[in-house]
């Protein structure tokens, strides 16, 4: 396998989280959040690089240009994560082809596991790639307007879905593309991989590697950062 290269978009306001700072550079555990994330992937022995994806006025963003001996290249993003990615997989260098495969991470994931990165790496590369994720566990209502429930969803065959995702550089950017031509705003990157006819492989991950999108989400990590690695 080429040199494996990991996205991390990073370009998000955090309004869910609400306040100044972006969540990414809120403290948890004593550092930034965000620092937490790319030390994790920068320490993964499969990943080569880091391309990490920062808003225009980013002010915060500590320079950091080197980590594990590994290059942390970063470009600017756009309004949508959508953006931000496309923005990063065209950032690249020009060592890494249109026919290697890319990780895309959100910078919001702090706890995800060496484990399961390895787990995505060993069976999505067979293919056309996949994703990290974990089946649904709870029954799943369908709310009317007043917030009643008013019809119980199969669970069958849903999965929710996390990140890291992996695909070709060539493919994603072009599956990208034409979701943004046809103004198809994609919450991920295997939503966009669906659009142009691929079938992403889903990879069981853990629970633990949750986005921190909320305020009270940040206790709920910092637990989980002392357990998991
Ligand atoms: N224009 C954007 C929007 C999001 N992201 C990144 O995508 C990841 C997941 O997005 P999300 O949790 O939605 O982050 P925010 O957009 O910052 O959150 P919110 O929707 O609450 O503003 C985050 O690492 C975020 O920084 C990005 O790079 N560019
Ligand atoms: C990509 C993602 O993490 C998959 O769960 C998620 O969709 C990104 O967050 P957003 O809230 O949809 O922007």
């Amino acid at each position: 396998m080429a040199p494996l290269w990991c996205v991390i978009p990073a370009a998000g306001r955090g309004t869910r989280v609400g306040g100044d700072c972006p969540k990414q550079y809120l403290p948890l555990a004593g550092r930034a959040l965000i620092m937490h994330t790319i030390e994790r992937l920068a320490a993964h022995p499969r990943i080569a690089g880091l391309l990490v994806v920062l808003a225009a006025d980013d002010a915060r963003w500590p320079g950091v240009d080197s980590l594990h001996g590994k290059p942390v290249f970063t470009t600017i993003g756009g309004g949508e994560r959508a953006d931000s990615v496309l923005a990063g997989l065209r950032a690249l260098p020009i060592g890494v082809g249109a026919g290697d495969f890319v990780l895309v991470h959100d910078a919001a994931r702090p706890c995800v596991r060496a484990t399961d990165i390895d787990r995505l790496l060993d069976a999505a590369s067979a293919g056309d790639g996949g994703l990290l994720g974990a089946p649904l566990r709870d029954t799943l209502k369908r709310a009317d307007e007043q917030g009643c429930s008013r019809l119980t969803e199969p669970r069958e065959h849903r999965w929710r879905a996390f990140t890291p995702q992996m695909f070709r550089r060539g493919q994603l950017v072009v599956a990208l593309e034409a979701a943004s031509q046809q103004g198809v705003l994609v919450s991920d990157e295997a939503m966009a991989m669906e659009r142009a006819g691929y079938a992403p492989l889903l990879v069981e991950g853990a629970e633990d590697n949750i986005k921190v999108t909320t305020a009270a989400d940040f206790a709920l990590a910092e637990f989980l950062l002392t357990r998991t690695a």
